[in-house]
């Protein structure tokens, strides 16, 4: 698992401990850290060109005492400071001593052109608002691509928003960032995590001091142990039976794939509710699946997953399946229908520009600000909010974040969200809450989309579906599932 950190319990983390430690000691901490990072990188140290951009702070001064470091292994190392009265004064000290030299401005340029590695030390957890003035130009030269060296960005890339993960302005985009202590917002959300390339944590002993982090992403570990897990006294109907509401005469493939994602979340049976129309093609295609015209005509189930291309119709359908009294998840048309609070078990799956209308903004607005946004939804709603997207979020009405890693573009396609959809409330119905549900249901569908991508290039919504039980597979460890 990846903790994330703000700013604030960084700063309040870093100050205790720092009280424990001799001056200077948590920076050199870092700086070693960033040193054996960069030292990989290079083809050699000795002869290489180092450039580093330093900022008025301790970003900065990391970037020149790691710098200086590497001069002293024979690195060929040049500095632009972008504030030079304010430039980190012992790190721009041991830099000279090192035989470091300053770059003029009118030099910035040549130099990047020549460097093996560029160190951006601009900014680090104490910015804000975007680059500004030299910063931004150096900044355009690096996205322009007028270094062939790797860019490292030390801790966060300069100019992102650390907290939020939001891009207010012109913004370095790394190669590699190497963060300290903990993860940041910004590495993990996008837009700004697009910008921060290859992470490299580095541990600076900060973890006895943070709290409990209210954002994480998950790995296979983490996921392999909330997986539902059927033991040998399980049945169909103790394993969770998921009631699936999707699909019209206009979407007939809706019900198909939602159907299927169920099947694969590990519920013991499937109940479809829709037209005969529909129920045929799903039952053709899942014999194991029971059908029927309404939530009510169905029977019982544990959970509903409601609205995967239901098309206008079929409200007082989804007002039934909402006011069951289950665990609900709800999907893309059945987003218009939601009641004003949820009083029960929620999650929400909408994609940016779903989420732009039921919070009444521009979908713009949603994917420069995804972590806001999912927030204020979840709390508006009472539900878990998984927003799909390059970087999956999942929010709860409490406050905690999950960011999915295993998303890929390969899922960009139709017909990948009703699989998602039926495979969360397949979680929802095996017993586990909103929250994992949702980030579970996020992590192995990212996983399929993978697997499915690595064996057919570009592949379907029913490629990834098929991928699903492998993936189920693999991360319990167990051949053949239990
Ligand atoms: N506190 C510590 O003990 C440690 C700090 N570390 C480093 O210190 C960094 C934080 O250092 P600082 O708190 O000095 O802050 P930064 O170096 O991130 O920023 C320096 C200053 O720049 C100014 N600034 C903010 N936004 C700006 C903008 N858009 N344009 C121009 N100037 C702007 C602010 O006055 C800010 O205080 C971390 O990111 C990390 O790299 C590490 O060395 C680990 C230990
Ligand atoms: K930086």
């Amino acid at each position: 698992m990846i903790a994330v950190h703000t700013v604030e319990e960084i700063r309040a983390a870093e100050k205790a401990l720092m009280a424990q430690l001799p001056a200077g000691a948590l920076m050199q901490r870092a700086v070693a850290g960033l040193v054996t990072v960069c030292a990989r990188l290079l083809d050699g140290v000795y002869g290489a060109r180092v450039v580093v951009l330093a900022g008025a702070g301790s970003n900065g001064g990391d970037a020149l005492w790691a710098a200086a470091r590497l001069a002293r292994r024979g690195a060929h190392a040049q500095a632009f400071l972008l504030a030079p009265e304010k430039a980190h004064a012992e790190g721009l000290a041991a830099f000279r001593a090192a035989g470091g030299r300053l770059v003029e401005p009118a030099g910035a340029a040549d130099a990047l052109a020549e460097a093996d590695l560029v160190l951006d030390g601009i900014l680090g957890i104490g910015g804000r608002g975007g680059l500004r003035g030299d910063a931004a130009l150096l900044a355009g030269l690096l996205r322009a691509g007028r270094t062939a060296g790797a860019v490292v960005a030390v801790d966060l890339p300069s100019g992102v928003d650390p907290d939020t993960g939001e891009t207010p302005g012109a913004h370095v985009i790394a190669d590699h960032t190497v963060t300290f202590g903990t993860g940041k917002a910004a590495l993990v959300v996008d837009p700004a995590a697009a910008a921060a390339g290859v992470l490299h944590p580095v541990d600076i002993g900060l973890e006895p001091y943070l709290p409990e982090p209210r954002l994480t992403v998950l790995d296979d570990a983490d996921v392999a142990v909330l997986l539902p897990d059927p033991g040998r006294e399980s049945d169909k109907y103790s394993r969770g039976v998921v009631g699936v509401l999707a699909g019209s005469g206009q979407f007939p493939g809706a019900a198909v794939l939602a159907v299927g994602g169920a099947l694969h979340g590990g519920a013991g049976m499937v109940r479809y509710a829709g037209p005969e129309s529909v129920a045929t093609e799903v039952r053709a295609r899942w014999p194991e699946a029971i059908a029927g015209l309404s939530p009510d005509a169905v029977g019982r189930v544990q959970a509903w997953t409601v609205g995967s291309g239901l098309g206008d119709g079929r409200g007082d359908d989804v007002h039934a399946a909402l006011g069951a009294g289950l665990p609900v998840l709800v999907d893309a048309d059945g987003l218009r229908w939601l009641p004003e609070r949820f009083t029960g078990p929620a999650v929400l799956t909408p994609h940016a520009g779903e989420l732009a209308r039921l919070l009444g903004v521009e979908r713009a607005e949603v994917e420069a600000r995804r972590l806001h946004h999912a927030r204020q939804a979840a709390q508006r709603w009472n539900a878990v909010v998984l927003l799909k997207g390059s970087t999956t979020v999942v929010a709860a009405p409490d406050g905690r974040v999950r960011v999915n890693p295993t998303g890929t573009s390969a899922l960009a396609s139709a017909g990948t969200g009703d699989v998602l959809a039926g495979l969360a409330g397949s979680l929802l119905a095996g017993g586990l809450s909103p929250f994992d549900a949702g980030s579970v249901g996020a992590y192995l569908h990212g996983l399929a989309g993978r697997r499915a991508a690595a064996s057919s290039g570009y592949p379907s919504a029913g490629d990834a579906l098929a991928e699903l039980p492998g993936v189920v597979r693999s991360l319990r460890g167990v051949v053949g599932g239990g």
